[in-house]
């Protein structure tokens, strides 16, 4: 511990709690607001010549009856909202052998798929209120199927928010803290803010009216802040990728993905050259990442980066709870632990080569850890088979970006998975006598707890050292985040299951019945029906009382509450979408780590033997870890030491002198 800790700890304790920290954490690159601020004024100006047509003749009137595409296209460009143009630059050969940081030219007929800040694609249409731009719920008294939908905050707190969890007995709290990591790998949409929107003086944080970008959640609760409604940001829209007479899809609203949908560990390094850049460590010469340069943990293992008082990495989310910086810490420490080795075993290659090589190796990890360790327990071996099966090389026709039914409603399955409790445990694995378990809201926002509280130990071993909490019908998103929730701009508490259901909304995204269909599922007509697939018969009459419509009822809420699949922890729906956009997102990969070309096979071979277990060990003080860290098992009996975790032999990454780096 250095002497400019005890500085740092006052600035610290000054800030912590003041909102305007907050404006740090969950920021959107400049890249990613010149493109929403574009597609804001586009949007915007469809919509006012929508409003006016609609006072005028007295009905609901759509863009391609109002104006000409000509039309179109010149507000787009006076906008700067033009379809992004294709480069024509993806055929170069350095683009062979490493990936872009922004994901583009994955694909070289479609450079934009998978890349960041292009819209996340629909798997079926939007269903806006007024066709589109409106969201459900967006005109209030407007009927859906001959009845209003429920408030987002009354279903929150009448079906979804409990206040104790059980735990279960297989997996532990890595199978939960592995999915939001992984999860910000694939997917960020970005929110519009206050002053996004030209023209409007609108504070969302102040008002209970629906106006761009504000779309308020009703319900007056403590959490409505004393004016009967809980802010809330509509997601950016995204600008068309396409006009012309065959894109109406375009003229509607779509939301963005601001970063790279593949597995590529854009956690790790970021989605754009200028984050990338902050991250590495370019001065050193070495292909290191950058390290924080105020402190290092008690035995000198490095802290991610600084900016201001937050951790930086790939992913701005990083500092949201102490889980996730611990997981980051653990990459960022893994790279250059592999980079250092690389770079002994070929003293010839350049910093840049050590540099895309170790990030490759990353990648590849995160591939494997995800697709062979996590998938497989989240939808269970047989929806895996069903969904996503055996790897068959990589398929230049299969579009990898993230889908907006995946990003907003599937993969929030893990909302429900979130334990109330962060535990912190000692070298017994016993509750740490100096620093106690929390409750997940003193975790929120928090690296100083990190630098201060003995490091990432006593949170890793919490993570791989305590039962994941059991999904239970009755018992589904814990009380933790629906009543303390802490998100970037809003100084108040949110209730984190209602912003989903908005989201889903805000979104347009067809009701659960319709997903069901798209997977091939029975539609819920009645609620005998509803109670054959969802796993408690009281929620089931709730969910029907509350939505009187089994149309209407929102996907996020429907998936969720569905029954187990045996050996998951997602019912039918979500292990469909789950499965399906995973395996998008490995054949469409043209830098997948088994496509052809990407690594030899006795590269290959030694990447497999990869594991998060190994991962620790070679980058904690923990020596003990169990065989698989994904499941929960005894200390001390039933845990290894380091010694017999299989690891990587990086000689198989030894070139000749002469075959060169970059
Ligand atoms: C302590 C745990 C967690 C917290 C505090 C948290 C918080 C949040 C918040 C505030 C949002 C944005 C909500 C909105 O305004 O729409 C979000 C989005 C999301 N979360 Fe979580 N989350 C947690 C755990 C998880 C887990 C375990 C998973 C999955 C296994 C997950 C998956 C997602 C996904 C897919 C999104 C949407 C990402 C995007 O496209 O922007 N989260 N989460
Ligand atoms: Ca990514």
């Amino acid at each position: 511990m250095g002497q400019h800790q005890f500085n740092k700890t006052n600035r610290w304790r000054k800030t912590s709690s003041a909102t305007h920290l907050l404006t740090f954490l969950r920021q959107t690159e400049p890249e990613t607001r010149e493109i929403y601020r574009a597609a804001e004024v586009f949007q915007t100006t469809l919509q006012v010549l929508k409003t006016r047509a609609k006072q005028r003749y007295k009905r609901e009137v759509m863009t391609p009856e109002l104006l000409s595409w000509e039309d179109v296209e010149r507000i787009a460009e006076l906008s700067k909202c033009l379809p992004a143009t294709h480069p024509d630059v993806c055929q170069h050969s350095h683009l062979n052998k490493y990936r872009t940081i922004s994901g583009l030219c994955n694909n070289r007929q479609n450079p934009l798929w998978g890349a960041a800040n292009t819209p996340l694609v629909r798997w079926l249409p939007a269903e806006y209120e007024d066709g589109e731009r409106e969201p459900k719920g967006w005109n209030r008294g407007q009927l859906h199927n001959g009845v209003q939908l429920p408030s987002p905050r009354e279903i929150s707190k009448k079906i979804l928010s409990s206040s104790s969890k059980t735990e279960e007995d297989t997996y532990s709290q890595l199978l939960v803290e592995w999915g939001q990591y992984i999860g910000h790998d694939i997917s960020f949409t970005p929110q519009s803010t206050g002053s996004a929107a030209p023209g409007s003086s609108v504070d969302c944080l102040n008002t209970c009216q629906n106006v761009h970008p504000c779309f308020p959640i009703e319900g007056g609760d403590v959490l409505s802040g004393g004016q009967g409604c809980m802010p809330f940001y509509r997601s950016t829209p995204a600008c068309p990728v396409k006009l012309g007479p065959d894109s109406s899809e375009n003229l509607q609203r779509q939301q963005l993905n601001s970063i790279t949908s593949f597995i590529d560990a854009s956690v790790v390094y970021g989605h754009t050259s200028k984050l990338e850049s902050f991250l590495r460590d370019l001065s050193g010469l070495n292909g290191k990442l950058a390290v924080n340069t105020l402190f290092e943990d008690p035995k000198g293992r490095p802290y991610l980066p600084f900016r201001v008082d937050c951790f930086r990495a790939g992913d701005s989310r990083v500092n949201e709870v102490m889980t996730l910086i611990t997981l980051h810490t653990l990459w960022l420490r893994e790279h250059n632990r592999i980079a250092e080795v690389l770079k002994q075993i070929n003293a010839h290659w350049s910093p840049e080569t050590i540099y895309q090589e170790t990030r490759k190796i990353i990648g590849a990890l995160h591939q494997i850890i995800t697709m062979r360790d996590y998938v497989p327990k989240i939808i269970g071996k047989e929806s895996f088979e069903q969904y996503i099966g055996p790897y068959g090389g990589y398929d230049p026709t299969v579009d990898p970006s993230a889908s907006n039914v995946f990003a907003t409603a599937a993969f929030r399955f893990g909302h429900a998975t979130i334990s109330p409790i962060l535990r912190r445990l000692n070298e017994s694995f016993q509750e740490h006598e100096l620093f106690r378990h929390l409750r997940l809201h003193n975790t929120f926002f928090s690296p100083w707890r990190i630098v201060k509280e003995g490091g990432i130990e006593p949170v890793l071993r919490g993570i791989i050292g305590s039962a994941a909490p059991a999904i239970g019908a009755n018992s589904l998103v814990a009380e933790e985040v629906t009543e303390r929730l802490v998100v970037l701009n809003v100084p108040q508490y949110v209730d984190l299951a209602s912003l989903n259901l908005q989201r889903g909304r805000d979104h347009a995204l067809p009701g659960y019945n319709s997903w069901r269909a798209f997977c091939g599922l029975n539609s819920i007509k009645t609620l005998d029906d509803l109670k054959e697939v969802v796993r408690d018969h009281r929620v089931a009459e709730n969910i029907l009382e509350l939505y009187k419509h089994p149309d209407n009822i929102d996907v996020w809420l429907g998936g969720l509450v569905e029954n187990l699949l045996p050996g998951s922890r997602t019912g039918p729906l979500f292990a469909c979408l789950i499965g399906k956009q995973m395996k998008t997102l490995r054949d469409g990969d043209r830098f997948w780590w088994e496509a052809e070309g990407v690594f030899t096979e006795q590269q290959k071979s030694e990447l497999f033997k990869a594991s998060v277990s190994r991962i620790i060990c070679d980058n904690s003080d923990i020596k003990e870890v169990p065989a698989d860290s994904f499941r929960i098992s005894k200390f001390p009996s039933d845990y290894v030491t380091c010694g017999h975790i299989p690891s990587m032999n990086l000689e198989a990454w030894r070139e000749e002198e002469s075959r060169g780096g970059l």
